[in-house]
């Protein structure tokens, strides 16, 4: 697929956001060379060979397993797409859809045959996947967000329920039933000890046994 071999930026529009968009155009050769490059630069990668050309495809393999190593050596998984292309060629194919999808799958690839010479909708949907897959991705590797303990004070006067819950993403559903009660970030595991505390709500037999469980523990 051409694409400059300099780098261009484009504004897309993706799910009503605006996504700037940089594509470098690195496959002026049949075997991967002097990678690095755009290895350490992209959020993704479409791999891209012709379905009418068997040669091509091998030369994705190669491609692939680089990509693979690298995400292997930085611990971090870019999303890859490998792209079957020029499937208007269909009479004069040379790789089956099997033989993609099943190279897609050994390197968790999402995989599409396009045509991009024929249809530019079906392009516009892999490149959108492109950028939203970034944004599983990097969604995926956002800090896990902490629990929450809860000790049974009143809140304070200046922070309300509605502030506390909206800070930490709590569902607004919560809020009725969290409103009395104070809100403390679990600590570290290497700081948190788990202790077996029985408290007068505990032993309550009216309370639902769910809360009888989430009281008879205490982390501090
Ligand atoms: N039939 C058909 N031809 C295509 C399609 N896409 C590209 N081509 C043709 O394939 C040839 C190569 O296209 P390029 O876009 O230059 O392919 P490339 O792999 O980027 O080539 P390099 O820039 O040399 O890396 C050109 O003649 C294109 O017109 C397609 O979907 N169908």
């Amino acid at each position: 697929m051409c694409i400059a071999e300099d780098t261009y930026t484009s504004e897309e529009v993706v799910d009503q956001q605006p996504v700037l968009m940089k594509v470098m155009d690195t496959a002026d050769q049949d075997v991967p060379a002097n990678c690095e490059r755009y290895l350490s630069w992209a959020n993704a990668f479409m791999v891209v060979y012709s379905i009418n050309n068997k040669r091509s495809f091998e030369g994705c393999q190669q491609y692939l397993d680089i990509i693979s190593l690298h995400s292997k050596s930085i611990q971090h998984d870019s999303p890859i797409l490998l792209l079957g292309n020029k499937l208007d060629m269909e009479q004069y194919r040379q790789v089956t859809k099997a033989e993609g999808a099943s190279l897609a799958v050994k390197h968790g690839c999402l995989f599409y045959e396009v045509s991009a010479c024929l249809e530019f909708e079906t392009v516009q949907h892999v490149f959108h996947e492109a950028v939203r897959e970034v944004r599983r991705e990097t969604e995926r590797n956002q800090p896990v967000r902490p629990l929450f303990i809860t000790e049974e004070r009143p809140f304070l006067h200046l922070v309300t329920p509605a502030t506390v819950a909206s800070k930490h993403g709590l569902a607004s559903c919560t809020l009725n039933t969290l409103s009395m009660v104070n809100y403390k970030e679990i600590p570290s595991v290497a700081q948190a000890k788990l202790v077996t505390v029985k408290s007068s709500r505990a032993q309550s037999k009216r309370k639902a046994p769910t809360l009888t469980l989430l009281k008879g523990f205490k982390i501090f």
